[in-house]
């Protein structure tokens, strides 16, 4: 079954916590006596027979969770070694610090005294949670790296290490470490499971959260009903939706039966199987107009074309200059084609009412869809700008303001920074000096500058503070820039709206996605949809996820071509 799940920002959960606390019906150490028993409980699954486990506890509530995770362990046989900091003020962790204190020591929490001790079968990860403030400094990030590989075999702690919350030192607002480059790192923590509590966060399904998580299990704590009654954030809508959740295969994804809903997109797919079902004229499954590129450059509308066909649009005509049209004289013949050559040429298509839905990007070249567009978007239908229009776009500030919020802007990570270049530099700051070059070394001007330049980096870095900017909020901002619904591809897909509506969609398990083409047939599927008379966002989200399931059924191996043909069978089986 196909479910999803709304996802908290770190904030959020914290006043949710908050709230549950200040109604007087649980208490704090209530709550981190279900946080930890559901992670020694998702512990026990595993390991069904108790072995050594060595606890890590920070000072904060996190490392309350691990004292009683150590506790639990203990009581149901584990041999169990605490290694922990000094703890912070507060009642709760204090409490479930000293009732393990009870049972057993608490050594430091230094690498001599981790290493000391025999290997253990479970290390639990309790440093840090939610309260993540700042780069881990010092002896904790030398233990953390240690954890993450710095000793040598990082398989060894990959197999063993189970995360509360998440593996310490990970924003989970935004999926990256602070006071590291966003790009993979040897030495980044990777748990083989994660248990979080109540919500999955932003920072589990972005950039290094997926492959850093492991598998991810989201325990109940009781938190519901202060959920639901949780007003939104600000004026911006809290609904972060992510989907699907259970449907990933990698990472595993699991969320209790009272935060599971059927979603949004689970909605749409049987909508769109009742439409199938209904006899309607093809003409109520909506037009849709491929705008292609000149000669030579027809293959990837082409790719398109046949996506927004096997999506189910109606009718769906292929635009090519009128020099182009005999390279689209194939397959399919159930591809209409009409040469346009100018705006007027597609300003008399579009006096038809009925071609609903436009997509211009893909193959099309830039100064055609320079030209194009503003016709396209004069006319107000739903549209899907991809590729060549999104270079168009930012080369025109006079395009952008014709934006309107049945359109949907498909950028990858290159062309999100064309069109929004403050957002992109946002998320990528800081970035890394460019490599120098051979003859550096000879050359001691340029080998000092190099080395300030590395040296300003280094210092950029230590100072990122959490929560950082995330690809969720630069998706949001842009959309609410453009008043256009933004689709900022990648393995952690992020779709918004300009109303602040967003979805994440993580396809880390289809690596095989990105391959050349995969985006025209994306854009098509969404035309098509959008032909289908989705709303915007909606189908910019039914697409994603169909796109995404279509690869995981041809698997690897796959090439843009198959991606279409495979849609038939996701359709089949459109509830999961
Ligand atoms: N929400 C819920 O419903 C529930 C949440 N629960 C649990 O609580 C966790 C959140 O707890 P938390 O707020 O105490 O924060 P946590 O992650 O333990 O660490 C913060 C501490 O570390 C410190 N610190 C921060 N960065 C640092 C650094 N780089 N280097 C050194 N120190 C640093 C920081 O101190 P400060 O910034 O003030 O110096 C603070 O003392 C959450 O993840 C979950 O496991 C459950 O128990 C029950 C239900
Ligand atoms: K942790």
């Amino acid at each position: 079954m196909l479910h999803g799940t709304e996802i908290l920002t770190t904030a959020q959960m914290r006043a949710i916590e908050s709230a549950a606390m200040a109604s007087g019906q649980v208490t704090g150490a209530e709550l981190m006596e279900r946080a930890g028993r559901a992670v020694a409980g998702q512990i026990r699954l595993r390991w069904a027979r108790p072995g050594l486990v060595a606890v890590l506890c920070g000072p904060g509530n996190n490392g309350g969770d691990g004292y009683v995770v150590a506790r639990l362990l203990h009581q149901a046989g584990w041999q169990v070694r605490v290694l922990g900091m000094e703890n912070r003020p507060g009642p709760d962790a204090a409490r479930m610090k000293a009732e393990w204190q009870a049972l057993g020591p608490v050594l430091p929490l230094t690498q001599d005294a981790l290493r000391a001790g025999p290997d253990a079968d479970v290390y639990v990860d309790a440093v840090f949670g939610t309260g993540l403030t700042r780069p881990p400094e010092g002896e904790i990030a030398a233990i953390l790296d240690y954890l993450g590989g710095s000793g040598g075999d990082w398989a060894f702690f990959r197999e063993r290490l189970v995360a509360v919350d998440c593996p310490s030192g990970l924003c989970l607002d935004s999926g990256a470490f602070p006071g590291r480059p966003r790009e993979p790192g040897d030495f980044d923590l990777r748990a083989r499971l994660t248990v979080a509590f109540d919500s999955p966060k932003p920072g589990h399904l972005l950039e290094r959260g997926p492959e850093c998580c492991g598998e991810l299990v989201i325990a109940d704590i009781g938190l519901a009903a202060w959920r639901i009654r949780q007003p939104n954030e600000g004026a911006t809508p809290s609904s972060i939706t992510r989907f699907p959740a259970v449907e990933a295969l990698w990472p595993g994804f699991a969320v209790p039966d009272s935060r599971r809903y059927p979603m949004a997109a689970r909605r749409q797919a049987s909508w769109l199987r009742k439409q199938e079902a209904g006899s309607g004229h093809k003409f109520s499954h909506g037009h849709a107009l491929i705008v292609a590129g000149g000669p030579a450059r027809g293959g990837a509308a082409r790719l398109s074309a046949r996506a927004a066909l096997r999506i189910g649009a109606g009718l769906v005509t292929l635009a090519p200059p009128a020099e182009a049209l005999p390279e689209h004289a194939g397959p399919p013949d159930a591809l209409m084609r009409r040469g346009v050559d100018d705006p007027a040429a597609l300003r008399d298509m579009l006096a038809d009412p009925r071609v609903n839905a436009l997509c211009i990007g893909p193959g099309c070249g830039v100064e055609r869809a320079a030209a194009l567009l503003p016709a396209i978007l004069g006319a107000g239908r739903a549209t899907v700008l991809d590729a060549d229009a999104l270079t168009a776009l930012s080369r025109d500030p006079g395009l952008m303001a014709l934006l309107h919020e049945n359109c949907v802007l498909t950028p990858h990570a290159g062309e999100f920074g064309r069109v929004f270049p403050d957002l992109a530099e946002r998320l990528e700051h800081p970035r890394p000096p460019a490599a120098g070059g051979r003859d550096q070394a000879s050359d001691p001007a340029r080998m000092a500058r190099r080395l300030a330049e590395l040296a300003a980096y280094r210092e950029a870095l230590a100072k990122m503070r959490g929560p950082l900017y995330s690809r969720l909020d630069a998706a949001r901002d842009a959309a609410a820039r453009c008043g256009a619904v933004v689709l900022l591809k990648g393995p952690d897909t992020v779709i918004a709206a300009p109303d602040g509506r967003a979805r994440i969609h993580s396809a880390f398990d289809v690596p095989w996605l990105a391959t050349a083409g995969a985006g025209d047939v994306l854009a098509g599927i969404i035309a098509g949809l959008l032909a289908r008379g989705l709303p915007a966002l909606d189908a910019a989200s039914l697409g994603t996820l169909v796109h995404a399931r279509a690869a995981r059924h041809v698997g690897p191996g796959l090439i843009a071509d198959d991606l279409p043909e495979a849609l038939p069978a996701v359709l089949r089986r459109p509830g999961g």
